[in-house]
């Protein structure tokens, strides 16, 4: 008999074949590791004519009154690194009554659930509410959502009324575009009925509910795929944006997104006529130079990470949330599904477990042996239609199963809360893939684990494992040295893919299918 077979079905020697493969080709794109530069002309914005003089940002009394050793040791505390090339010195809102009052009233009902701001909310806001471009990089689940969300929805409202798509964000999958939708609109709902409108548009859903509700809607949360199809017959213009907003912001601007998002945002006014965001908690090198051609003068903000000897955060870094008990466990691949079940068994009955694999039909393979084991699963990935994919996702946010296997579709952005563990039964084509996937297990402050297969075929990215985990104080086991510690340079062609599409595994895994 030859190899025993992967649980994908595939033999060992086609597999590492076909990873190697899928490596070497990705490997050819050496990153261009930009200097960053200032690309827009002006650096003044164009005075906003119509935004209401009240809507202006202004500092609180209760900020300006506090002493500025507190402000120290809290940006202290918080590793927090703020570059602005306009020197502005804006404080970080430490509290939510430090917000001005009108905000702090208006959206009191949201704030209610939280004690304080996180760390990039209380420094984005200020910047974000004087209409500053920013890029904001902090650690998964810290809270990026509200931290573009509030201030979005905050300046829209005092915006003259207009019946024009005045904000929009943009999200790698349709789940995160739901999610974050959810959140915006929730905002809009706190002001006076009909103040404002969101609307989400995504792929693999009815076309025409979704161009009725674009009537009238001033924001909208989208995935580029659908709304490059309502752009494209004139559903949507984007001529009077004012607000843009790249969630996961370095996987927007990868390979696999970048001419769509190049197409989308040039029909938008330009950088000095609009307000563009970008959050992340990862920012490789290889997007820099593309994100800063779309902003002007940004802020950048970056959390939790040591600043570099220019007094920047070195932010290319790959850091993982250190609440976050990482373990990584070199195997063989067919030692992989035994391994999963004694991991299932282990685990307190009932406590969610996310478990990640690669390729699609592996997905489908790994969820068809959980269920044989009798354990509650769903599944999600791409060749799911959208409907299913919802539903896995529903039943395992209301526990109506405790395990849910997926591909890299759920590794960003998704806020699923106690996600007690997250598995990675087989790693990610990127370093970076591999920090969103865990980052699914300790949100919002509260701690996580993460257990991580890893085989002969993954030892191209060891290095860049190795330092994650090192950056994160965690276990570095002595098998995972042995493959090396050099960092590949991250691919451009396939970083952050969902892993190459069905059938395609052989190939170079080059313009992502997404599936937006
Ligand atoms: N100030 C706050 N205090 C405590 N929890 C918060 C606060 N703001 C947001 N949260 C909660 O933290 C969780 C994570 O928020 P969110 O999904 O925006 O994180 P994120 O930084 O975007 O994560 P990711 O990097 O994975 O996309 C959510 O459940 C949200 O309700």
């Amino acid at each position: 008999m030859g190899k025993r077979n992967l649980e994908d079905g595939s033999s060992l020697k086609h597999d590492k074949k076909r990873r190697k493969k899928d490596r070497k080709e990705a490997l050819k794109y050496e990153d261009i590791t930009p200097t960053e530069t200032d690309t827009t002309a002006e650096t003044t914005p164009v005075p906003d004519q119509d935004e209401e003089e009240d809507g202006k940002y202004k500092q609180s009394a209760a900020l300006t009154a506090l002493p500025q050793t507190d402000i120290d040791t809290y940006l202290k505390s918080q590793n927090v690194s703020i570059t602005d090339p306009q020197s502005t010195t804006l404080r970080p809102i430490l509290a939510f009554n430090q917000l001005p009052t009108e905000i702090l009233t208006t959206y009191k009902s949201f704030f209610s659930k939280f004690e304080t701001p996180s760390s990039i909310q209380s420094t984005s806001w200020p910047h974000l509410l004087s209409s500053r471009d920013l890029i904001g990089i902090a650690e998964t689940g810290s809270g990026k959502t509200l931290a573009f969300g509030l201030p979005l929805v905050h300046r829209l409202s005092h915006l003259k009324k207009s019946k024009k798509i005045r904000a929009v964000v943009i999200a790698p999958t349709r789940e995160l575009a739901i999610q974050v939708f959810e959140q915006i609109d929730a905002l809009t709902r706190t002001l006076s009925p009909n103040k404002l409108k969101a609307t989400c548009i995504y792929g693999g859903t009815n076309k025409d509910e979704q161009r009725r509700n674009l009537i009238g809607c001033n924001i909208i949360v989208a995935t580029p795929g659908r709304l490059k199809d309502f752009m494209s017959d004139g559903t949507i213009s984007l001529s009077k944006t004012r607000y843009l907003v790249l969630d996961e912001a370095d996987r927007m601007l990868d390979k696999g997104f970048e001419d769509d998002i190049k197409h989308i945002i040039s029909t938008m006014p330009s950088p000095t006529k609009r307000q563009t965001a970008m959050f992340t908690a990862t920012w490789p090198k290889s997007i820099r130079e593309l994100a800063a051609t779309f902003m002007r003068d940004p802020v950048r903000i970056t959390i939790g990470r040591d600043s570099g000897e220019d007094g920047m955060a070195d932010d290319g870094e790959l850091r993982a949330n250190p609440r976050i008990k990482q373990s990584v466990e070199v195997m063989d691949g067919y030692d992989k599904q035994a391994r999963l079940l004694q991991l299932l068994q282990k685990q307190p009955r009932g406590e969610r477990v996310l478990v990640f694999c690669l390729y699609k039909k592996e997905a489908t393979r790994i969820e068809d042996f959980i269920r044989r084991n009798r354990f509650p699963v769903a599944g999600i990935h791409g060749d799911l239609a959208q409907a299913a994919r919802e539903k896995s996702l529903k039943a395992f946010k209301e526990n109506d199963v405790s395990i849910l296997v997926a591909t890299d579709v759920a590794a960003r952005g998704l806020d699923i809360p106690n996600v007690k563990l997250v598995i990675n039964v087989t790693f990610p084509l990127t370093a970076e893939d591999y920090v969103h996937r865990i980052g699914r297990t300790g949100r919002a402050g509260k701690d996580g684990t993460a257990i991580t297969f890893f085989t002969e075929q993954d030892k191209g990215l060891a290095g860049g494992l190795v330092n994650v985990l090192k950056g994160a104080g965690q276990p570095v086991p002595g098998e995972l040295m042995r493959f090396g510690t050099t960092v590949k340079k991250k691919q451009h062609e396939a970083y952050g893919a969902f892993g190459p599409k069905e059938g395609m595994e052989g190939l170079v895994a080059t313009k992502k299918t997404f599936d937006d």
